[in-house]
């Protein structure tokens, strides 16, 4: 079985609180991008994980494919498989590309295996893997909570937009970038932001690690700032970084512009 374990943006995050259990309750919308992995699962005599592409810090049983596996061991009677991913989407980028790997092991190895795990028992075993994993069990735009592991549905389709991704190559890890931010309740609602035409979102729609993360790499705030230089709607850090989106309402190649980074472009759905 092939799986192509796509990234996602955040359209604003609000840290809104410091929890007892160390992690942080935030408010965002997660939307899906095409920007993918692939994901082989075969038949093999003895599990294995094997990747290929963009190099994974960490040995293979640390892998996140690997750790959604173990996991459904735990309460399934799962034959052994070879897991081989081919990764693409940058690493410590705010692109949740481990979740979506890890998520995306356990849907595959449910419709494989015919496990018939219902839709919230996946999402449960998701949360168990990381706090980004639950969104992509449904990967549909979604308003996101808690531990960015709640989410409720949204009325909003970017359908048709051109979006421009670029990342720099800056390695930056989710606990980097919360230990540097100071949580505050936001005063607007970022639902009835994102309801109002995306031109509008410029001033209003924000994301909460840019003020620390822009200041300690200034490179990634004159990437922004080129962006909307470029002609960009709305402009903004995926999660903590260090991935720049930009929203067009038309197409327009931008790999030229930044020949020193990561680029991936393309239609939204
Ligand atoms: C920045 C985002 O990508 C926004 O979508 C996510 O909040 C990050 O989610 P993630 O990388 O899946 O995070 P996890 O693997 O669950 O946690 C990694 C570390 O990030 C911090 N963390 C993560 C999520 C959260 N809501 N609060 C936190 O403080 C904690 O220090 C935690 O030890
Ligand atoms: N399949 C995987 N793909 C990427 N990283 C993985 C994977 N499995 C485990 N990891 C570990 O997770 C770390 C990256 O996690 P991190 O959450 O910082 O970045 P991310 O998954 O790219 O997405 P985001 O920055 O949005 O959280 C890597 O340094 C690596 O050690």
């Amino acid at each position: 079985m092939l799986v192509f374990p796509n990234a996602k943006i955040n359209i604003g995050l609000n840290i809104v609180e410091k929890r007892a259990d160390g992690f942080h309750n935030i408010q965002s919308c997660f939307y899906p991008v095409q920007w993918t992995d692939a994901l082989e699962i075969t038949a093999a005599p003895v599990f294995s994980f094997e990747s290929n592409g963009i190099s994974i810090p960490g040995n293979g049983q640390d892998n996140l494919c690997a750790k959604a596996y173990q996991l459904l061991t735990q309460d399934f009677d799962l034959p052994p498989v070879k897991l081989n991913l081919l990764k693409s989407i940058p690493i410590g980028a705010g692109l949740g590309g481990g979740s979506s790997d890890a998520a995306f092991t356990l849907k595959a190895l449910n419709q494989h295996f015919g496990l018939d795990i219902p839709v919230e028992k996946q999402v449960n075993y998701a949360r168990r893997l990381g706090s980004d994993c639950a969104f992509f069990i449904l990967n549909k735009p979604a308003y996101c909570f808690a531990k960015g592991d709640e989410f409720e549905s949204i009325d909003l389709s970017l359908a048709g937009k051109w979006i421009v991704l670029a990342n720099p190559g800056i390695h930056i890890s989710s606990a980097e970038a919360y230990a540097g931010v100071q949580a505050k309740q936001s005063a607007l609602d970022l639902r009835t932001l994102l309801s109002k035409p995306v031109v509008d979102w410029k001033h209003h729609v924000k994301n909460d690690f840019e003020a620390t993360l822009f200041n300690k790499y200034t490179l990634l705030q004159d990437i922004k700032a080129e962006l909307y230089n470029l002609g960009a709607e709305y402009a903004s850090m995926s999660g903590s970084g260090s991935t720049l989106y930009a929203i067009f309402d038309q197409e327009k190649n931008l790999k030229t512009n930044f020949p020193k980074f990561s680029v991936w472009q393309g239609y939204m759905r």
